[in-house]
């Protein structure tokens, strides 16, 4: 085991770009959404609950046959640890090579979480969203802060909105954002003035109930609901999923994992590799929400991607 390399955050940070995280992405979302002949190959995601601790551990495997990634990851998360100033997410990924099953790494999965949870918010938003000057962020951890770095890289962003349940958290956010990007940064205290007038949505909180709901807001708003990962919970409102068309990363998943389709019955329109692959339309004049789940080979495809390039490193 020792003789596996290990690649800690900061490697993960240098050789993680998001333009390349995105079409690798992209393609291997396509490829999921073939079916059987795409080549991807993702059971559901195992998860033990840690009910005395409000805690779960969660074993996420896949192959992409088209990225030679065979990866699995080992992430916790515990909502209780913000009271004791740890990551509520902690993460590590073990990647194998695809024809011997040989471990060939071991890295950091905090960062890569977080990087390939925005950019695949980012795909959806570039074929669902209308507009993308006008963001609005929900929550101000680590997902709202990874989804603000990618958006501003990607995207031509002029004026970021935030809201958190605890204003201190949301004020902080706003500093960071202002002094790293110098763009427009507002903080709200309620939810409702903070997505009035937002070209795009991001909703990336702990919450278990939802926090947004039917309100004012522009009528081809896109919406990226990455919290409520739980069958019990729930980020959006019945009425809002009800009255939205709705996109996620993997039927499967969503069916079995997301409160927010779950509990609202809503209807899947179809999955974002559809949309990639011009299976479904993307209906960018209407509110779209696209309902995040995370899956397991979005973190292979970006362990293959860091592995490769620390590999070439080496070389150079
Ligand atoms: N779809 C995907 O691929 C992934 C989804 N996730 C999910 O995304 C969500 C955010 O994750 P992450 O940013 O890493 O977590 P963090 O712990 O870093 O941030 C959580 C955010 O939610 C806020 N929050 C906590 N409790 C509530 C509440 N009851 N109501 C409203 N807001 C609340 C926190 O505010 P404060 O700190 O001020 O309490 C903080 O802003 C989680 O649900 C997580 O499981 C995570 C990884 C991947
Ligand atoms: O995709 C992931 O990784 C996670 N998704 C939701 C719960 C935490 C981890």
């Amino acid at each position: 085991m020792n003789t596996i390399p290990y690649y800690g955050p900061d490697d993960v940070k240098v050789s993680l770009k998001y333009e390349e995280l995105v079409s690798a992405l992209e393609l291997a979302l396509a490829d999921f959404s073939k079916g059987p002949e795409g080549g991807v190959s993702q059971p559901l995601r195992a998860t033990a609950e840690v009910t005395q601790f409000n805690g779960f551990l969660a074993a996420m495997p896949a192959y992409v046959e088209s990225r030679h990634a065979l990866a699995c990851k080992l992430v916790t998360f515990y909502p209780n640890n913000s009271a004791k100033n740890m990551d509520t997410h902690m993460a590590s990924i073990l990647l194998f090579d695809e024809t011997s099953g040989l471990p060939i790494a071991i890295m950091d999965g905090e960062v890569i979480t977080a990087m390939r949870t925005a950019a695949v918010s980012a795909i959806a938003t570039k074929y669902l969203a209308e507009k993308k000057e006008v963001l609005a962020v929900l929550g101000s951890g680590v997902q709202a802060r990874a989804h603000i770095e990618a958006f501003v890289k990607l995207f031509a962003i002029k004026k970021i909105y935030i809201w958190n349940h605890r204003p201190n958290g949301a004020e902080h956010l706003a500093k960071h954002v202002s002094a790293s990007f110098g763009i427009e940064v507002q903080v709200f205290a309620d939810v409702e003035s903070c997505v009035m007038d937002a070209d795009v949505i991001i909703a990336a909180t702990f919450t278990t109930e939802p926090i947004l709901k039917e309100c004012a807001m522009k009528p081809a708003v896109h919406i990226n609901s990455v919290g409520a990962p739980r069958p019990q919970w729930q980020e959006l409102s019945e009425e809002l999923m009800n009255h939205s068309v709705v996109y996620v990363d993997s039927v499967v998943s969503a069916t079995k994992e997301s409160g927010d389709v779950i509990k609202s019955g809503a209807e899947i329109y179809g999955e974002i590799g559809q949309v990639v692959l011009g299976k479904i339309k993307a209906e960018s004049n209407r509110r779209t929400v696209f309902k995040s789940l995370g899956l397991a080979l979005e973190d292979a495809v970006a362990a293959r991607l860091v592995f490769d390039m620390m590999e070439q490193k080496k070389l150079t």
